[in-house]
Parts: structure tokens; C-alpha cells; sequence
């Protein structure tokens, strides 16, 4: 899929914008604060139907402004051309538009336009807690595996079941405890068997994105620890219990999930480098981009939000260098330096537009042009 052209009134700190890009590599330079995040995450609310950062999406209407509107222009593998509306007036619900036709539900048009973005805030993955890693995988997972969604949806609502009984004040037969008992381990083994072969399938893409962008200074890995590993699930939850209701929550189960981000053998979280968490980020988004285009029917889009920060030059250097190859579609890259996006540019020689980003207007740029 290819973004052409986008429109953009009042998102944020955008008040006008009208823009056409490269179907290769888009370029936006200006300094802090000035609307580069924004354009990319009005591109992201056009793929997901929400802001990668805000969750409330009044709060992205411009100030002292009632509303926004962001429309995309894209086209489609096969020439197609296809126009994605959304609408937000405040104390409204927000309209969502596909070729004119509004959807009836907004999960129907997540995928249509797949997209991976990498972003400062991808430092959580490593630095927060393991709910973070377990989300990224699910979020890979069931991009391709709609089972995958549907037994984790099934297990969750039994986790939370089987929590309220854990907490109750008055005695709980056993019976009752074991029917949701049962259904977390049948969903949470369907769950941990396609995480773990996922995983399998994973690791040999991400190491070999990190060893391209690192040029084989370090060895990465990863690996998954799971309650559904070494015994059948329900006996685990069910040994659990007695410790459980006193805690007044389950403590074993697939919700406990483990993705250990190593480096050399040691944990990244614990011995990484700035620069070292930035490519292992990096790569691990890479690897998402290269999982989501085997599974779907499009090339995703790929946004790279101020990615070079902490990377030095032969690093930044193998990034442009991957992504502008022909395994990547169009990008779109955040910085502030534009000698430095320049210096790049001119090596890759790929096709590529320059935009400047100054309080919320955006301009394209020439060539060498000041
Ligand atoms: N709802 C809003 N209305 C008006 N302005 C907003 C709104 N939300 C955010 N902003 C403004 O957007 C600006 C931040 O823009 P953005 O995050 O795109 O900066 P950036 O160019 O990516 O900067 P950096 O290089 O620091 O990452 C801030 O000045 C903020 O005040």
C-alpha cells in the first residue's frame, strides 16, 4: 500500500497540511516541538483508527478548535485507488471512512492499511514490565492468527472469572472454580503453543537484523518462559489455587509469559548501551515489518520516528541502507538535522522527498536548497 497524498486539518499542532509522497522515502527534518511526531501519528490514526501516543482522540483536535479531519490517498498493490476518511468533532464519536462509506465497526478497517512504527516510546519494551513484551507479541500474532486473538480474548475473560472467585469472602465450591479453571487452560495452551512457534520463527529474522545494522558486533537472543511449559496447564493453575486465594489473584498462567530480551547471555534491560537498546528496538520492529508483510496481502508502511538518536553514523548507515532496499515499501523518517538525513540520502540513492516541519506547517524542500 502506498500513502500519496494525505490532508490534515487541525490534528494537533497541524492546522493546514497538504501533502504528495515519494512512494519511497519521505523525509521530515525541523527542530523539537515542531509537528514531525504529529504528521506521523495522524498517518498512524489513518492505519489503526487511534493516535499511537493520546488515547483520547478529543484531545488531539487542535486547541481552541472543534475539530480535525486527516484524509489519506492510497493505492492499492494492484493500482486501486483507495481514500481513508476520519472525522472527530469534539463530544462526538469519531467517523471513520472507507471510499465515502462509512464503517459500521472500526475493527473492520484495522489491517486494510498494515503499518509498523518505531518510536522513542518503544523504549518500554525493554525498560517496562513483562506486560509490555507479552502485548508486542500479541500484537504480531494477531495480526496473522485470528484463533490466536479469539483464545486470548477466552482466556482473559476466564482469568477474570476465576479472579473474582479468588477474592470472594464465602466459600467457593470446587466446581465452579474448575470451569473457568478449564477454560484458561484450554485457551492459554492454544495461546502458549503459537507463541512459542512464533518465537521459533521470529528469532533468526531479528538476529539477523541485528546483525546487519550492528555489523556482527553483538550477539543477540530471545527467549520465552511460560507456567504452560514444563506441566499441563490446568494442573498448574489448579496446584496454584490454596496460594492464589490468598494473594486474591491468579499467580500462574499464560498471563505471566516471559519474552527475556538478551544480549550475549545477559539481560539487555540490565548490560545494553543506549545505542545497543536502540538497534536491539529497532531490529525487533524490523522483524515485525518482515512478519506482517509474509502474512498480509500489502507492504506495510513503515514510520520511523527519530530513530538516530543514540546510533552512531555506521549504524543510522546499515538502517537507510535495509529499508530502502526492496524489502521495505514506503517510509517515512523523523529527524532534526537535515545535513544529516541529507548525508544518507546521497548514499542510498534511493527516490526520496524532503519536507521541513516548522510550527505545524509543513513544506517540501528541494534538493540542497537552504
Ligand atoms: N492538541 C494539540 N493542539 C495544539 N498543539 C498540540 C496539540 N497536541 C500537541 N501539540 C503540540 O505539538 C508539539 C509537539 O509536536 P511533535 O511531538 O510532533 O514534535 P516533534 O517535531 O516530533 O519534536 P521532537 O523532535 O522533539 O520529537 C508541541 O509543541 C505540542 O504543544
Amino acid at each position: 500500500m502506498i500513502l500519496k497524498r494525505i490532508s490534515i486539518l487541525n490534528y494537533k499542532n497541524l492546522e493546514q497540511v497538504e501533502l504528495s509522497f515519494s512512494p519511497k522515502l519521505n523525509c521530515f527534518f525541523g527542530q523539537n516541538g515542531m509537528g514531525k511526531t504529529n504528521l506521523l501519528d495522524a498517518i498512524y490514526f489513518l492505519s489503526f483508527c487511534k493516535s499511537s501516543g493520546n488515547p483520547i482522540d478529543s484531545q488531539n483536535i487542535r486547541h481552541e478548535q472543534d475539530f480535525f479531519v486527516i484524509q489519506g490517498f492510497y493505492e492499492a498493490p494492484d493500482g486501486t485507488p483507495e481514500e481513508i476518511y476520519c472525522g472527530m468533532k469534539r463530544r462526538q464519536k469519531k467517523q471513520f471512512k472507507r471510499n465515502k462509506k462509512e464503517y459500521t465497526r472500526l475493527s473492520d478497517h484495522i489491517g486494510f492499511l498494515p503499518l509498523v512504527m518505531v518510536s522513542p516510546a518503544d523504549s518500554e519494551l525493554i525498560a517496562g514490565g513483562s506486560d509490555e513484551r507479552r502485548r508486542f507479541m500479541d500484537v504480531v500474532i494477531s495480526q496473522y492468527d485470528k484463533e490466536y486473538l479469539e483464545a486470548l480474548i477466552r482466556y482473559n475473560k476466564a482469568l477474570a472469572q476465576r479472579n473474582t472467585l479468588l477474592k470472594s469472602e464465602v466459600p467457593v465450591e470446587e466446581e465452579l472454580f474448575l470451569i473457568w479453571e478449564e477454560m484458561m487452560a484450554q485457551a492459554g495452551e492454544i495461546v502458549f503453543r503459537k507463541r512459542e512457534a512464533f518465537i521459533s520463527e521470529f528469532i533468526p529474522i531479528f538476529q539477523s537484523f541485528y546483525s546487519f545494522i550492528s555489523q556482527d558486533k553483538e550477539q543477540v537472543g530471545l527467549t520465552y518462559d511460560s507456567h504452560a511449559r514444563d506441566a499441563s496447564l490446568l494442573e498448574v493453575i489448579k496446584e496454584s489455587r490454596v496460594r492464589d486465594q490468598i494473594m486474591g489473584f491468579s499467580l500462574r498462567g499464560i498471563h505471566k509469559d516471559e519474552l527475556n530480551m538478551l544480549l550475549g547471555d545477559f539481560p539487555i534491560k540490565r548490560e545494553g548501551s543506549q545505542g545497543q537498546n536502540k538497534t536491539y528496538l529497532v531490529a525487533l520492529k524490523l522483524a515485525q515489518f518482515d512478519f506482517l508483510k509474509r502474512t498480509g496481502a500489502a507492504v506495510p508502511l513503515l514510520l520511523l520516528d527519530d530513530i538516530f538518536d543514540k546510533l552512531d553514523a555506521s549504524r543510522v548507515e546499515q538502517i537507510i541502507k535495509l529499508v530502502a532496499g526492496d524489502n521495505f515499501g514506503q517510509i517515512f523518517i523523523t529527524d532534526t538535522n537535515r545535513e544529516h538525513l541529507d548525508r544518507i540520502l546521497h548514499k542510498v540513492g534511493s527516490d526520496y522527498k524532503m519536507f521541513q516541519v516548522d510550527q505545524g506547517v509543513i513544506t517540501e524542500r528541494e534538493e540542497d536548497e537552504a
